[in-house]
């Protein structure tokens, strides 16, 4: 079933157009890759999906209702975000920063108790951090606290999760380990947008490819239909060699 739907949708910041007419589909059960150059729109595009950005044009339908008519927590209930910035100000352990994750619920600020700390629990349990649930996250490494924020989005046990470049600045061991625990996700029912840089990992993860170029979506479909070198090269300005799952890029044309 489609949970998120977008229609038509185009953004405007004073006279720049930042998405021009974008439509697209997420259901549970997938895994969809955002790509796209620097620039090219896609945290504008998903920030509008969520309506938590203003759109000219356009629909945002999410379980069916206009997003706009949704307070934030139905949105948060329906949608677990996890954004390209993620401030901490505050060294507060994992397990509490885990549990923001279950305020869309009404959990109340403190200790949670039953359903919410059962699925606070899954969540660092999921993504390996049952044992440094009482650290201080300002004491954690990069890829840590990466799982942490996963861990953040994932106690709110939302039917879907946009994350956008959640992978970004890790090693490659914590990169699939962050792709794999988003895959479990997906196996699991969920449905995932997620944007990435790394064009050989979302070939190898994600069952459809939503390619972005100045502002327009300009192909939607699986990885063997819409990653191609001429893709590349009209995307990145890149040639580029695909044999099987592995891409060769060459250089700059
Ligand atoms: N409030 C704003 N006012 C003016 N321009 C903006 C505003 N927000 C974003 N932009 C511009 O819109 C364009 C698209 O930005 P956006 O962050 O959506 O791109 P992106 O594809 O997510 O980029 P990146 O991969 O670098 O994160 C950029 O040129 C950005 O400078």
């Amino acid at each position: 079933m489609t949970e998120l739907t977008v229609k038509n949708v185009s953004v405007h910041a004073d006279k720049s157009m930042l998405v021009d007419d974008a439509s697209f589909a997420l259901a549970r059960g997938e895994f969809v890759a955002l790509l796209g150059p620097n620039g090219a729109g896609k945290t504008s595009l998903i920030r509008a999906a969520m309506g938590l950005q203003d759109v000219s044009a356009g629909q945002r339908l999410l379980g069916g209702a206009d997003v706009t008519t949704l307070s934030p927590a139905e949105r948060a209930r329906q949608i677990a975000y996890l954004p390209q910035t993620r401030p901490l100000a505050w060294p507060n352990s994992v397990r509490d920063v885990v549990s923001l994750g279950r305020f869309s619920h009404g959990a109340p600020l403190g200790r949670l108790k039953g359903l919410d700390a059962e699925a606070v629990d899954r969540a660092l349990q999921a993504c390996g951090l049952s044992d440094l649930a009482t650290r201080k996250t300002n004491t954690l490494s990069g890829g840590e606290l990466a799982r942490v924020h996963c861990a953040r989005a994932f106690a709110a046990e939302a039917p879907l999760l946009i994350a956008d470049e959640p992978i970004a600045a890790l090693d490659p061991r914590q990169q699939f380990r962050i792709l794999d625990l988003i895959k479990s996700y997906v196996d699991h029912g969920g449905g995932a947008l997620v944007v990435l840089h790394d064009i050989q990992l979302a070939a190898r993860y994600a069952s459809r490819m939503i390619w972005m170029k100045d502002g327009r979506i300009v192909a939607d479909g699986p990885p063997a239909d819409t990653l191609t070198p001429d893709r590349l090269k009209d995307i990145y300005g890149v040639t580029a060699r695909i044999e099987g799952t592995q891409i060769f890029i060459e250089g700059a044309v």
